[in-house]
């Protein structure tokens, strides 16, 4: 007796001893990882949320059947592929429940209440579980927001409580794990194998299990993904020998990227079909910003013999933003100057290669016109040659490297390498050099949607420009060179052009041309539609620059100027005050083409001229 009290804390020396075990709080619901694999599960209806049901079904192997007289484009997709059978009618439940064979489940998400009352009711009879996505109480269990990494399954569960905040949760999780979590996972599902069939005796079962639980939870996670072959072996000696796996040295024969360990793996039973790096790329767009990794456990400084692995390098696309060092998130900034190898783009003004440190090799590629593609490619094996040696490379480019900055085709060539690039968003002229010089490109009651287009298109092309509207403000990148043909195609020529003349955008529409947004040389002119390619025309042009369109162009120009009250509240009609004074002065006559220049500092100045015969819009006419 005496024994057993001295042994067990929570007792006492009079009674028995008082167990210490949790009281469980009812009100959770029961979750497990059901293997669905080969059962029938019947999806009753053809919208978006049957499609996610159907999505979750079929990553795990079932056989689906959807019931529903029309079906989402992305169920018309599954059906063609033929990964679902399709009944194209309504749902009858006596009927389909009793002559559709070995229903393990049923799933409804439709849009008739009484539909779904009488179905649960069926399944109900019938004892199948069933959900119906649109009557929390009659479920029989709820749906979980849910991450996939290959192997790895995390799912958020309210309890039908708050569903978006299920979703929030589960990125929140995801975001927070370290890269390639779903690798490691796999890697070890198949150590864990080779080790069970080198050592099939019960008995060994316990010291099995030690040796990996260790090895799980002292390695971290980012280096148990790099595993290669050879470390297999090393690890299963290591195991037969019964030498503790946190003193183990290996990764001299990690491969240098996954997608490269994908193919060898698959020898030693990890599972082929795990998805490929592109795949994840779209699946698990957390990936491309990594969360913060635990820090590496190195209590065991001998644990890896990191001077023998093969190299690793990383690649991370930098929006260097619009020329102005303060306008740079702190992360490019800190990208920039801890890289090992920096390409950037021509464009990138010099205040932002200024932060690039004197020792980090700078190479500045060139794209000269008609040969761009020659100089993506170019960067690309640059780039890849770096990060074989295991470099830090950064891709600077201007603005946000996923507008017009060809960073998506940089992020699947990476790819393709076997390299997950991260991407820093930097900010991009489309919106912020609007901003910079006054233009809110949205504002209520003037101006409630914005497209952002580019003047440059393939082939020279012109872009395709919607029939106007009043509430829309147009930014055009990439268009001072090609400002002419884009006015005569609004005034005159739009392909969808209607009424008198065929105008569909009106002459006297706010236009504002904004160069190097940003820099130290900004400079904004105004005009209107019509009188736009005569003023650049006197007052020259300076790429890079856009054009922005739109009546919210004049919106706070008035707003910013509140000692001229007496002006009205465009720069137009400002600048028709100052024609007007010229006009009653020594000028006689003749239509003026008003103007405004402003500067970074918005200082503005306004101008008007007697058009000439060749500034006139007379060949547009
Ligand atoms: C009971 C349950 C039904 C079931 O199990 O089928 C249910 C019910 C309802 N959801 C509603 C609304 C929304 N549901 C979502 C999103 C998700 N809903 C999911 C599950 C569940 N939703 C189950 C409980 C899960 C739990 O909380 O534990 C997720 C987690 C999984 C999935 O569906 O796959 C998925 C996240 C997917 C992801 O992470 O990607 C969003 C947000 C969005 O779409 O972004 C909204 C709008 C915002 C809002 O309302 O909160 C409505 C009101 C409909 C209406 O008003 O008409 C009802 C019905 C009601 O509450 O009466
Ligand atoms: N659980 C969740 O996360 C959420 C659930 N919902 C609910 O889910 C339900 C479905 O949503 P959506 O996919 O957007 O619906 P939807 O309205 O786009 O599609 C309904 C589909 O069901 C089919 N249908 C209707 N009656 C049918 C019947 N008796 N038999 C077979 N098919 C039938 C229709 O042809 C249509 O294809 C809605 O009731 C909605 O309130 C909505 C948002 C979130």
């Amino acid at each position: 007796m005496s024994n057993i009290t001295s042994t067990t804390p929570a007792s006492s020396p009079t009674g028995p001893p008082t167990p210490n075990y949790p009281d469980p709080v009812g009100g959770a619901s029961f979750i497990v990882a059901w293997r669905a694999k080969s059962q029938t599960i019947v999806v009753v209806g053809g919208g978006p949320i049957a499609a996610g049901r159907v999505f979750n079904s079929l990553e795990a192997d079932a056989h689906v059947i959807v019931v529903s007289p029309a079906l989402c484009p992305e169920l018309q997709y599954r059906h063609q592929k033929s990964q679902i059978t399709w009944y194209p009618r309504k749902f009858d439940a006596q009927k389909d429940l009793q002559e559709i064979p070995n229903i393990s489940l049923v799933l409804t998400a439709i849009d008739d209440p009484e539909a779904s009352r009488e179905i649960v009711a069926e399944c109900r009879s019938r004892r199948i579980p069933v959900n119906a996505a649109d009557m929390n109480d009659l479920c029989d269990f709820w749906f979980m927001s849910m991450h996939r990494d290959r192997s790895v399954q995390i799912a958020v569960s309210t309890n039908a409580k708050a569903p978006k905040l299920a979703n929030r949760i589960r990125r929140i999780v995801a975001g927070s794990l370290p890269k390639n979590t779903g690798v490691a996972v796999d890697k070890i599902g198949a150590l864990r194998k080779r080790i069970r069939q080198s050592d099939p005796d019960p008995k060994s079962s316990k010291r099995r299990m030690v040796w990996l639980s260790q090895l799980c939870e002292y390695w971290p996670i980012e280096e148990l993904a790099k595993l290669g072959q050879n470390d297999y072996d090393e690890l299963l000696d290591a195991y037969l020998n019964n030498t503790d796996p946190t003193k183990v040295a290996v990764g001299s024969n990690a491969p240098d990227t996954d997608s490269k360990d994908n193919n060898k793996d698959n020898s030693i039973g990890i599972n082929p079909s795990a998805s490929s790096s592109t795949s994840t790329l779209l699946h698990q767009p957390q990936q491309l910003q990594p969360g913060s990794p635990p820090s590496p456990s190195t209590a065991n400084g001998d644990i890896f013999r990191k001077e023998q692995r093969k190299p690793t390098g990383s690649i991370t696309l930098v929006g260097a933003g619009l020329g102005d060092p303060d306008l740079l998130t702190i992360k490019a900034k800190k990208a920039i100057e801890t890289a090992d190898y920096i390409i950037s783009d021509k464009l990138v003004p010099s205040p932002i290669l200024n932060l690039v440190p004197p020792s980090t090799e700078l190479y500045i590629a060139r794209k000269f016109p008609g040969m761009a593609n020659a100089a993506q490619q170019d960067i690309i094996a640059k780039a890849i040659s770096q990060l074989e040696k295991g470099k830090r490379v950064v891709r600077l480019k201007q603005g946000d490297p996923f507008v017009y900055g060809r960073g998506g085709e940089e992020v699947i060539e990476f790819s393709k390498h076997g390299y997950q690039a991260e991407v820093v968003p930097g900010l991009s002229s489309a919106f912020s050099g609007p901003a910079l010089c006054g233009i809110p490109v949205t504002h209520r009651g003037v101006a409630d949607q914005v497209l952002v287009l580019s003047g440059s298109n393939k082939e020279g092309q012109l872009p395709n420009i919607p029939p106007f509207l009043a509430t829309r403000t147009l930014v055009i990148l990439m268009s001072v060179k090609r400002l002419e043909p884009l006015v005569d195609m609004l005034l005159l020529n739009h392909p969808d052009g209607r009424g008198e003349g065929g105008k569909t955008y009106p002459g006297d529409l706010p236009v504002a041309m904004v160069e190097r947004a940003g820099c130290s040389d900004q400079r904004t002119v105004r005009a209107t539609l019509e009188t736009i390619v005569e003023v650049v025309k006197r007052v020259g042009s300076n790429p890079p620059g856009l054009i922005v369109i739109g009546y919210a162009v004049n919106v706070l120009v008035k707003a910013s100027r509140p000692s001229s009250p007496q002006q009205t509240d465009t720069a137009a009609a400002a600048a028709v005050e100052q024609k007007d004074s010229l006009e009653g002065s020594e000028n006689s006559g003749g239509a003026m083409t008003p103007f405004m220049i402003e500067d970074k500092y918005q200082q503005a100045s306004l101008g008007a001229f007697y058009p000439t015969e060749s500034a006139t819009t007379s060949s547009r006419t």
